[in-house]
């Protein structure tokens, strides 16, 4: 490929050298460089890939794409000086695979909360609607029905436009992705042609990482300044960040919402263990997702399957039978009949959610057993918060091991349990060995009882120093509850 065809959307400042010239791949980490290929130098979070160059130079490639030209240049190698070089980056990806957007319609959806249930139910519902469809998620990617691994919830500009093509390749009609805000904001997704942006919800979340919520919300806001007149952008009409989103948006607006105005109104009628019963524009229908929060996502998928003209009662239909996103809210069952519940609420915000809703929607008498660990490595300020959460809002707690990675399982399990206030620590127990947890769990429950797993989700893994051993909460529930 020629490096004047990856350039035709890049906005160069300055070029060193001829860019009517063959190129290999386009790499932004100098350790994966070979001879002939581009290298992006891209300030990161930990380095500033700048510092890269010399290696690129040594490993004799083509080209170098930078924000800042080196002072002593080597012959032979073109260098473009760009404003930014993780957009330069996104565009190029765009190119290389040959545009491959253009050639199914793609959704993002972003949000704090959300994203991975309603890609699922999107990919779920035009599966069952016989369409070839693709998804790009937290827990998986998804080709139809080949599983591709998720290391991101947004994969990189090269990674994302490289499924893409296999899709278009496969003759894929629909793709939906989520779109992390860490994602907007490194222009992974610079350059993609969408169909359709979607916003679910806006809360305090990452703020390691955007250093102000204003940031946070503008990082969500620029998936929307990026959607083209022909697509749509759909917003939740009851988060007061909606309006925000749209604002200077040049897609057609159009809004959900179960408590304000909008253009497609729903009502939660019903809630319960046995699902939601929701009344969308004006009609009753039954789902067998569990949660209030459930209701936003069904109502994203019904309403993106709506705007492309599929008729709505057959959207209704398939949607009723499917059951969300795995590790999300799942009901495992299990012999004994028991209510299992597995979550990937892994943060103080989502472990209030998740034990919120079983409240809002438990009998009188049922208790709430909850099992839960916070990861290693990971911010500790959430540890003792999540702890707190979990015996404010429990009838009994047991704290465990989630990846403890290079720390000591032990130490996390104490920072959890200084948040505790001293009523609290009659009702907490603490067990490292996550299955003997379980195990416990179960024990305390009485039949009727509630037993939530939270922390790990879709994960099939304990990761202990370095190495990831097989654990599922799923399947341990299923094994001990007998
Ligand atoms: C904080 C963050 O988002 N980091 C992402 C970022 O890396 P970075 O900015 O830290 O990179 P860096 O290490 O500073 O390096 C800068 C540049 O130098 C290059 N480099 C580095 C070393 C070297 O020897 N040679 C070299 O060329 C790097 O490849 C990079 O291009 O760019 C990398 C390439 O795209 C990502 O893999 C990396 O994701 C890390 C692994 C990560 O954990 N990201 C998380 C926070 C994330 O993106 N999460 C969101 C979901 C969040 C959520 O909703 O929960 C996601 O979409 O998954
Ligand atoms: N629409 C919603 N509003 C509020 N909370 C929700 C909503 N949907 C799901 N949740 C809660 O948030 C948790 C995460 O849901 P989900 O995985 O679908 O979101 P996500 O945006 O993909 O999150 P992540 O950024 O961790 O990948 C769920 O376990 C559930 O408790
Ligand atoms: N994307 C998150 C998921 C955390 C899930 C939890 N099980 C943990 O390991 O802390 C992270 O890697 O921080
Ligand atoms: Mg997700």
């Amino acid at each position: 490929m020629k490096l004047q065809e990856l350039l035709v959307d890049v906005a160069t400042i300055k070029t060193i050298g001829t860019v009517d010239r063959e190129v290999g791949q386009i790499q932004f980490d100098s350790r994966k460089l070979s001879a002939g290929d581009i290298f992006i130098a891209q300030k990161g979070t930990q380095v500033d890939g700048h510092r890269f160059i010399p290696t690129a130079e040594e490993t004799g490639v083509a080209a170098i794409v930078c924000e800042d030209l080196p002072k002593e240049r080597k012959d032979g190698i073109t260098y473009l000086q760009v404003e930014s070089a993780s957009k330069a980056l996104g565009l190029m990806a765009c190119a290389f695979y040959g545009h491959p957007s253009r050639e199914l319609k793609l959704v993002g959806v972003t949000g704090t909360n959300g994203k991975t249930t309603t890609v699922t139910l999107l990919y779920d519902l035009f599966r069952r609607l016989a369409y070839s469809t693709g998804m790009l998620s937290t827990v998986v990617n998804k080709i139809n029905e080949e599983e591709i691994t998720a290391t991101h919830t947004t994969g990189d500009a090269l990674q994302i436009n490289q499924l893409l093509r296999k899709m278009a390749d496969a003759g894929v009609q629909y793709c939906f992705m989520e779109a992390s805000s860490h994602a907007i904001h490194q222009h992974r997704i610079a350059g993609l042609d969408f169909d359709g942006g979607v916003f679910t919800n806006i809360t305090h979340d990452h703020l390691d990482y955007h250093q102000t919520f204003k940031d946070y919300i503008f990082a969500k806001k620029m998936l929307f300044d990026q959607l083209p007149a022909h697509a749509f952008a759909l917003v939740n009409a009851d988060d007061k960040r909606g309006p925000v989103m749209l604002q200077n948006c040049k897609a057609k607006h159009y809004t959900y919402a179960l408590r304000g105005l909008s253009d497609f109104p729903a009502k939660i009628v019903s809630n319960g263990f046995h699902g939601l019963e929701i009344e969308v524009e004006g009609q009753p229908v039954f789902f067998r997702l569990i949660g209030a929060f459930n209701a936003y996502n069904l109502m994203v998928a019904y309403v993106v399957a709506s705007l492309f003209e599929i008729p709505k009662e057959d959207v209704l239909l398939e949607l009723s039978a499917l059951t969300g996103a795995p590790g999300r809210f799942e009901l495992v069952p299990n012999a004994l009949r028991k209510v299992a519940i597995v979550d990937y609420a892994h943060t103080p915000d989502a472990l209030e959610n998740v034990l919120k809703t079983i409240q809002e929607i438990r009998q009188q008498g049922q208790q709430m057993i909850t099992v839960v660990g916070c990861g290693g490595d990971r911010d500790k300020t959430k540890r003792p918060k999540m702890a707190h959460i979990a015996a404010k809002l429990s009838d009994k707690v047991i704290l465990t091991a989630d990846n403890p990675r290079s720390e000591d399982p032990q130490v996390i399990l104490q920072e959890m349990a200084e948040g505790l206030e001293i009523t609290q620590r009659a009702k907490v127990l603490q067990i490292l060995d996550r299955k003997e947890a379980i195990r416990t769990a179960n024990m305390l429950a009485e039949q009727k009882d509630i037993i939530l797993v939270a922390g790990k989700g879709h994960e099939t893994y304990q990761e202990i120093q370095g190495v990831r051993h097989h654990f599922d909460d799923r399947e341990v529930i299923r094994e001990i509850l007998v």
